[in-house]
C-alpha cells in the first residue's frame, strides 16, 4: 500500500467527539453544496407540509463531503426518527427486513456504501423502496410461498463515492439523485472559522484561509487540519489559529500549500520523471505506485483532476502545465501534450 498520510485520507472517518461537535446538524448551518441544499430545502418543506415520507435521495461524491451529515439533517428537519447502517453490516437479506419492519412512518435509513450491498439484500429493498413493501419467502422447495408485508412509508437515503458501481435498477429508484461536489476555498473558510469558533481558538482571517487552501476541497479534512493547528496553536502560540501556526503546523506535518502530501507527489513526479508527463494508462500508473486502480481513481485522481493538476485523455493520465509547475519542472516543449 502506498504510505497515504492518514491526515489527508478523507477517506477514513473521525470518531472523536471534537468532530461530532462540530457537525453541522440544520440546513441553515451547512455551508456550501448551494444547489444540493436548496433543492432538499425545497423537497423536505414539502414532504412535511403533505405529512408524506419525502422521496428516495441518492449522495453520490467523494468521502468527507457531508454525505452522513446530510443524511442527519434531513432526518431532523423532516422531524422524524433516523435509523443508520450500511452495505457491508447488511449480510443477510434478514437484516434489512428486521431493520425494515421497525421503522415508524416517514422515518429515513440512512444506508451508507450502498453500492456495497450483497444481491440478496438489494432484491428485498426494490419492493420496499417502490411499493413499501416486503416479500418474504416462506418454506423451502415445492412448498415454498411468498407473502407480501406492509411495510410503513420511509425515505431511504443511500450514500456511496462509487455511483458507477450501483446497478441500474438501484439507481433508478432513487426520485432525488444528488451529487456531492468539493467546496470551494470560501467555503471552506467558513467551515474551518466556525470549527475554530466552536473548538475555542479563535482562527485570523488568514489563518482559516492557510488552512481551508490545504483541505483538498472536502470539509472533513479541513475539520482535521484544524484540530492539529490548535494543537501547534495553543502549545506553541497564544491559542490563536494564525496564518504562521498554521503553516507552521502544516508544513511540519507534510501537507503543501495545494494541500497534497507525499503521495500525490509521488504520483505526480511519477508521471513527470518516468514517463515524461504521459499519456500513460491508469494500470501502469497503478503498478508504478504498487497501488490499486481503485486507491488511484477514488482517493488520489480525483483531487488532483480538480485542481487541474492531472488530466485525464482517451490516451491515460497526462501531467497538466499546473502539475509541472507544482513540482518546480520546467514544462517540456511537446506539442502532442496538452494540444
Ligand atoms: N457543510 C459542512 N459544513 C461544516 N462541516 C461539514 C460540512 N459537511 C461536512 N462537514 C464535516 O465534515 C466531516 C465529514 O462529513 P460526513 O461524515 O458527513 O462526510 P461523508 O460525505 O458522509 O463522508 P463518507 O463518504 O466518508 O462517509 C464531518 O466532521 C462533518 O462535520
Ligand atoms: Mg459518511
Amino acid at each position: 500500500m502506498m504510505d497515504r498520510d492518514p491526515l489527508l485520507d478523507a477517506s477514513i472517518p473521525d470518531d472523536v467527539p471534537d468532530d461530532r461537535a462540530l457537525r453541522p446538524q440544520v440546513l441553515d448551518e451547512f455551508i456550501g453544496q448551494a444547489e444540493a441544499r436548496a433543492n432538499l430545502r425545497i423537497f423536505i418543506e414539502s414532504a412535511r407540509r403533505r405529512v408524506q415520507a419525502m422521496d428516495h435521495v441518492l449522495f453520490h461524491g467523494p468521502p468527507g463531503l457531508g454525505k452522513t451529515t446530510l443524511a442527519q439533517i434531513m432526518a431532523r428537519e423532516l422531524g422524524v426518527g433516523f435509523r443508520m447502517t450500511s452495505g457491508p453490516v447488511l449480510a443477510k437479506a434478514g437484516d434489512l427486513a428486521a431493520i425494515l419492519t421497525n421503522l415508524e412512518p416517514r422515518d429515513v435509513l440512512f444506508i451508507d456504501e450502498i453500492h456495497r450491498l450483497n444481491p440478496a439484500v438489494e432484491e428485498v429493498l426494490y419492493p420496499a423502496l417502490e411499493d413499501f413493501a416486503l416479500d418474504l419467502v416462506i418454506g423451502e422447495g415445492p412448498a415454498a410461498r411468498t407473502v407480501r408485508i406492509d411495510l410503513q412509508p420511509f425515505t431511504l437515503v443511500g450514500a456511496t463515492t462509487r455511483l458507477g458501481l450501483l446497478t441500474t435498477p438501484l439507481r433508478d429508484r432513487f426520485g432525488i439523485p444528488t451529487r456531492l461536489e468539493f467546496y470551494t476555498i470560501p467555503e471552506l473558510h467558513q467551515i474551518v472559522t466556525r470549527g475554530a469558533r466552536l473548538m475555542g481558538a479563535p482562527a485570523t482571517d488568514d489563518g482559516a484561509q492557510e488552512i481551508a487552501r490545504r483541505a483538498r476541497g472536502t470539509p472533513r479534512i479541513a475539520g482535521r487540519l484544524l484540530r492539529r493547528v490548535v494543537d501547534f496553536a495553543v502549545v506553541e502560540g497564544d491559542g490563536t489559529v494564525t496564518s504562521a501556526i498554521a503553516d507552521w503546523a502544516l508544513t511540519r506535518l507534510g501537507v503543501d500549500h495545494l494541500g497534497l502530501d507525499s503521495a500525490d507527489r509521488r504520483y505526480l513526479r511519477l508521471l513527470a520523471e518516468n514517463y515524461g508527463g504521459g499519456p500513460v494508462g491508469v494500470e501502469t500508473m497503478a503498478a508504478g505506485l504498487s497501488e490499486s486502480r481503485d486507491a488511484l481513481e477514488e482517493v488520489i485522481e480525483p483531487y488532483l483532476l480538480q485542481q487541474g493538476l492531472l488530466a485525464r485523455t482517451p490516451r491515460g493520465r497526462v501531467l497538466a502545465q499546473k502539475g509541472w509547475t507544482h513540482l518546480g519542472l520546467d514544462v517540456p516543449e511537446r506539442d502532442d501534450l496538452f494540444g
